[in-house]
């Protein structure tokens, strides 16, 4: 039974409400708990991504045994039920099209913005009906004025003409709702989301009513994750009534300046989010000590000091010693090359961050907190004064670090070397610790990675066993939350 927007928000404890910089905006009506799933959504259209056509079913997204329709071969359904509903909203006006040798490589990018508008533009038409609002030459004009530049004219066209063969075949079906089409376009680009596996890879495209309506922050609240197509939105912190539930549009670990363009470009604002808007407050990591860790904006430093990459100034004092013989072991072993003086320092401030926060990880927020205050006086230490004889150029947990740890401990992972993916997965897991609020999915993930990369090892080598078999109990324990 359908209900209104209104409705269906409070039936899930939420209500929108006004402000002036974000205009509408998600809050919640009771207090949440960490871990709770706020609402499940379905999209107004969705498909996989052309490298997964195959594998995921065209309209749910499901992962399994697929057929495909039976007059283009191109779209796979994973049952009658799911080609039946594609088939009724939009496969019928464009099966016979993707025979048509342009379908024959779908690529990424701009055509997958026109898919999505094609297939929501015919939704809207499968369920609006208004003679009134046909959709003439000089509207048209005027809708393709806003679309997004890479898109162009021909697209349009092309939906229009179909739905009007549609109207002469079906004189009692609908015809686009202009007003609907527009009020979908303005915000085209900002409404689509990517949808991801539970590894976080992304597989699909979807629009999705329900979830557009959240706002964004870089430290947000809540986190968007899939099962097939149905979105789900959980809270990765606790939420007082009242408050706003805001998720992250991007990847966070990005550095600020890079969250600002994307933000800029393709959802038109300037963030001022609790991550964004204190940064300009906060000069460099020698402010951090006299300002004091009370709140929340522990967290945030730690990455304004990994954005600023202060780290070219680490002091490694008491451990100099055994981090200038490893460098100078690892010389021996590689040669002399650049990026050899990153690793001992990586390993160093892993173990670091991870005697600093994974114990803390159960723990309600405050002791969270007080990790992060903890590793923050460590780091602080480091970076007090300066060693002249100390590589200069190292530049741990920074982006450019994550895409490399991170492949590297696929990598590992696939080749089933244990050992070695153990130590750049733990290096993964500081860097998310660090960039990701606690109770992020990626974390998660993580944690049951790596844990399962340490069985490996304990099973491989017993001797050594007894403190990687403990060091793996708690990983696994954490990832089990
Ligand atoms: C997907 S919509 C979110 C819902 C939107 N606030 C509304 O009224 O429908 C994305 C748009 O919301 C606004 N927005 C989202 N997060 C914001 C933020 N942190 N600060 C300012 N504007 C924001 C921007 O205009 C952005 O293009």
């Amino acid at each position: 039974m359908s209900c209104s927007l209104d409705e269906f928000l409070s039936k899930h404890g939420l209500k929108i409400t006004q402000n002036p910089i974000s205009h509408r905006t998600i809050t919640t009506i009771n207090p949440i708990r960490a871990g709770t799933t706020i609402v499940k959504s379905y999209p107004l259209a969705a498909f996989p991504l052309p490298t997964y056509e195959k594998e995921l079913c065209n309209q749910c997204l499901k992962n399994t045994k697929l057929q495909a329709c039976s007059a283009c071969k191109k779209a796979y359904y994973c049952s009658t039920i799911c080609q039946k509903q594609a088939w009724f909203t939009q496969h019928k006006f464009i099966c016979k099209k993707q025979q048509h040798p342009k379908y024959e490589n779908v690529v990424e990018g701009a055509e997958l913005d026109e898919e999505m508008l094609r297939r929501v533009a015919l939704l809207i038409s499968s369920f609006q009906c208004s003679h009134n609002n046909r959709l003439g030459d000089s509207k048209l004009n005027k809708v393709c004025d806003i679309l997004p530049k890479e898109m162009n004219i021909t697209l349009l066209i092309e939906v229009f003409e179909t739905l009007q063969s549609h109207k002469e075949s079906h004189p009692h079906h609908t015809l686009l709702y202009i007003d609907k089409l527009v009020s979908y376009l303005c915000r085209f680009g900002c409404n689509n989301f990517t949808i991801h596996d539970k590894q976080m890879f992304g597989i699909g495209e979807g629009t999705y009513p329900i979830g557009s309506l959240f706002n964004h922050s870089c430290r947000p609240n809540a986190v968007v994750m899939y099962d097939g197509n149905v979105q789900i939105v959980r809270c990765i912190e606790d939420v007082n009534a009242g408050e706003e539930i805001a998720i992250a549009y991007l990847d966070v670990v990005h550095p600020r300046k890079k969250r600002r363009e994307i933000l800029r470009e393709k959802y038109f604002f300037e963030c001022h989010c609790r991550k964004c808007g204190d940064d300009d407050k906060i000069i460099d990591g020698k402010s951090i000590t006299t300002r004091g860790f009370q709140d929340i904006y522990v967290i945030e430093k730690i990455d304004v000091i990994m954005e600023k990459e202060l780290n070219d100034s680490l002091d490694v004092s008491d451990h100099k010693q055994r981090i200038v013989s490893e460098l100078e072991n690892l010389k021996k072993h590689f040669g002399d090359h650049e990026l050899i003086e990153k690793p001992p320092i990586l390993f160093f401030l892993t173990n670091l961050v991870l005697s600093s926060i994974l114990p803390q990880l159960d723990n309600r927020f405050e002791n969270y907190i007080q990790a992060f205050d903890t590793l923050l006086n460590s780091i602080h230490f480091y970076l007090s004064s300066s060693s002249s004889d100390f590589p200069s150029v190292l530049n741990p947990f920074s982006i450019d670090t994550l895409p490399i740890v991170a492949s590297s401990f696929y990598e590992f992972e696939k080749k089933q070397e244990w050992n070695d993916a153990v130590s750049v997965g733990k290096i993964v897991l500081a860097i998310y610790l660090i960039a990701y609020p606690r109770f992020h999915p990626m974390i998660g993930w993580q944690l049951f990675r790596l844990g399962q990369c340490m069985s490996k090892c304990v099973k491989d080598d017993d001797i050594g066993g007894g403190k990687m078999r403990e060091e793996t109990l708690v990983i696994l324990r954490h990832a089990k939350r």
